[in-house]
């Protein structure tokens, strides 16, 4: 397997930090891409090179970091504007280094969408709608995974009260599909079965607390379950997530970012996964973000990111298999 790319992400986070805290010899060959010295200081020892074919043996001896310009030293907690180019054109050369075959998929370390805004003019509100930018302005959802848990909001980094106008039955229908397709193309799930959650509290009570789902949710639902789709729903969103709920459901589709991502980091946040279905190269994430208040510290923990890369590789090795049945 060709060896994974990992974008360092805001340098003063804890993006460094999890990438060498997670990195082990014998795991799955990658290379985190950055200023080098941005990866000491964590017990790891941090192996610079200047390309992609030079990883493998690299980790042999420590993590291999390939080599990008990110000026100057990391200062945990506060975000350098000098730094957020890199920072962004990091993620952006793993995207190239897979596409052009040197790597095998993507993981992403954890932006500060506002840092980058502010330092770089970073026009996304975060690598998900970037990443579909690289990718061809392709359809993507993102989907927050553990083994206890799959969740695909709807609308994703808009304020709540910008939900409702940009929640349409087009989007939803594109959401359900490319979630439905990923679920079989990158989970092995032959028919998967996926939950609705309602937009309005208990799912709109009949009209009484909103007419999305009367208008609009339930017509669209049923027109997809005519198509072959195996959906249930709109419920209500409260009593979707307990054990046994969860258990008549391969992944929840959900309205709102919220909604869908306070199950899942209360389930299972060091153990949650960030992937983006519908790209056309494999991007994982940890689920969590650049933890300014205790970047520096040496006191994150790195299970998420060492999650997000053994998923991004099983997802590599599945589609590989698929290639050649
Ligand atoms: N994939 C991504 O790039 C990504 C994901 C989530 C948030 N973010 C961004 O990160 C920034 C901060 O977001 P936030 O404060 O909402 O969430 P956060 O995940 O950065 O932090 C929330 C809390 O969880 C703790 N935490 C997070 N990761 C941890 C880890 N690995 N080990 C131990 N504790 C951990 C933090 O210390 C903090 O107390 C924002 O700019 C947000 O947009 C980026
Ligand atoms: N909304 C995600 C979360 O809270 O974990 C995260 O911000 C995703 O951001 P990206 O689009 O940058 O992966």
């Amino acid at each position: 397997m060709l060896p994974l790319a990992v974008s360092c992400g805001e340098t003063a986070g804890i993006g460094p930090e999890i990438i060498a805290r997670s990195y082990s010899a014998d795991g799955t060959p990658r290379f985190a891409i950055g200023n080098p010295t941005h990866f000491e200081g964590f017990g790891v020892s941090v192996v610079p090179i200047d390309t992609p074919a030079e990883a493998r043996a690299a980790m042999t001896k420590g993590l291999p970091v390939l080599v990008h310009d990110i000026p100057g030293p990391a200062t945990p907690g506060t975000p350098q504007a000098a730094q957020a180019p890199g920072v962004v054109s990091a993620i952006a050369r793993a995207v190239e280094l897979t596409q052009s075959g040197a790597a095998s998929a993507v993981v992403t370390a954890p932006i500060h969408k506002k840092a980058l805004q502010d330092g770089a003019g970073f026009a996304y509100p975060g690598h998900t709608e970037y990443l579909a930018a690289l990718g061809g302005n392709v359809d993507v959802v993102m989907m927050l995974a553990s083994d206890a848990l799959r969740v695909v909001p709807a609308t994703i980094h808009i304020a709540l009260s910008e939900v409702p106008t940009a929640l349409t039955a087009d989007l939803l229908e594109q959401v359900i599909r490319t979630t439905a397709k990923g679920l079989t193309s990158d989970f092995g799930i032959t028919a998967p079965r996926i939950a609705i959650a309602g937009l309005n509290p208990h799912a709109g009570e009949g009209g009484a607390m909103g007419h999305e789902e009367l208008d609009w949710i339930t017509p669209l639902i049923e027109r997809l379950r005519a198509d072959g789709l195996d959906l249930t729903g709109p419920s209500s969103a409260d009593t979707m997530f307990h054990a046994r709920a969860r258990q008549g459901y391969d992944a929840a589709v959900c309205m709102y970012h919220d909604q869908a991502l306070i199950p899942i980091k209360t389930l299972d946040f060091d153990r949650g996964v960030n992937v983006t279905l519908g790209l056309p190269f494999i991007r994982t994430s940890p689920d969590h973000g650049t933890a300014f208040d205790i970047a520096g510290k040496g006191i994150a923990n790195p299970t998420s990111m060492a999650a997000a890369i053994d998923m991004a590789a099983q997802m590599v090795a599945r589609r590989a298999a698929a290639k050649v049945a």
